[in-house]
């Protein structure tokens, strides 16, 4: 991976944020068509018959596609976007999707409701979903949107079962060395009981920029 994989892009700001609001409310239809076909009770029948319009739809979208997936992209006027990105992607139906709110310099949080499409034991989460999730804000607090950084070793402790339903996730800086930065973080039901505990070292790799005055690829952490 280089920085070169970032792509610039010339679609304004403005049109960025008209697209992303119109796919992003389609998107939301589709979550919510993965919620009715894991829960649908319906007969066998009208199962066939939903099938046949879902792949009509399916062509309909297909009739224009990008060659392969949506990357990370950037503007000239500094608006990043990474619609497919699988946990917080505005146009990615499997991204529940998070929105993550940064604190401060070092802290994030983020609050979601984990539905029937993210079960592991029985009505829990699942643990490869709290992994995901929790990847992805610890991530960004490393970050900060003022460097790149990714994951180099990510250890969890589950401490007993998440419920489906809302949980809240939130990460912290716990110290930093060099382009070294650990991470903690936590994720908890609705009880605000942690669940899982995580720590993580995230590193600046050495192929990217670390002036974080340089406010120019800070667009490309916000991916
Ligand atoms: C994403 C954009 C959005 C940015 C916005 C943030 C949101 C992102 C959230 C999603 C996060 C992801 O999923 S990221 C995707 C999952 N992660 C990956 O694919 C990473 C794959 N691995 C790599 O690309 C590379 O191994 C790196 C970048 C991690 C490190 O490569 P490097 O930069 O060449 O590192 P190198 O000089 O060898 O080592 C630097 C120091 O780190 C240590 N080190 C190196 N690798 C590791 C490691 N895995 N675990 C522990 N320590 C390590 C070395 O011992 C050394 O310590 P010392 O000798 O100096 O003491």
């Amino acid at each position: 991976m280089t920085m070169e994989m970032f792509i610039l892009d010339e679609t304004s700001t403005g049109e960025v944020d008209r697209r992303e609001k119109v796919v992003a409310a389609l998107t939301d239809s589709v979550r919510d068509l993965v919620d009715a076909t894991i829960r649908s009770t319906v007969d066998d029948d009208e199962i066939l018959a939903v099938r046949e319009e879902v792949d009509a739809l399916v062509s309909r979208l297909r009739a224009a596609q990008l060659a392969g997936p949506a990357g990370v992209r950037y503007n000239a006027e500094g608006r990043s976007w990474n619609w497919g990105n699988a946990v917080v992607g505005q146009h990615n139906a499997l991204a529940p999707p998070l929105e993550i709110v940064h604190d401060g310099p070092g802290s994030a949080r983020a609050d979601v409701v984990l539905g029937a499409a993210y079960e592991g034991p029985p009505g829990m989460v699942h643990g490869g979903v709290a992994a995901l999730l929790l990847d992805q804000i610890m991530g960004e607090t490393a970050s900060g949107f003022k460097r790149l950084t990714m994951t180099g070793t990510l250890s969890l402790r589950y401490r007993r079962g998440t419920p489906l339903g809302p949980v809240r996730i939130e990460g912290r800086i716990a110290s930093e060395s060099g382009r070294k930065i650990t991470v903690q973080a936590h994720l908890a039901g609705p009880d605000g009981e942690p669940t899982v505990e995580a720590t993580g070292l995230f590193i600046i790799p050495s192929w990217a920029p670390v002036d974080e005055s340089d406010r120019t690829w800070a667009r490309f952490a916000e991916g």
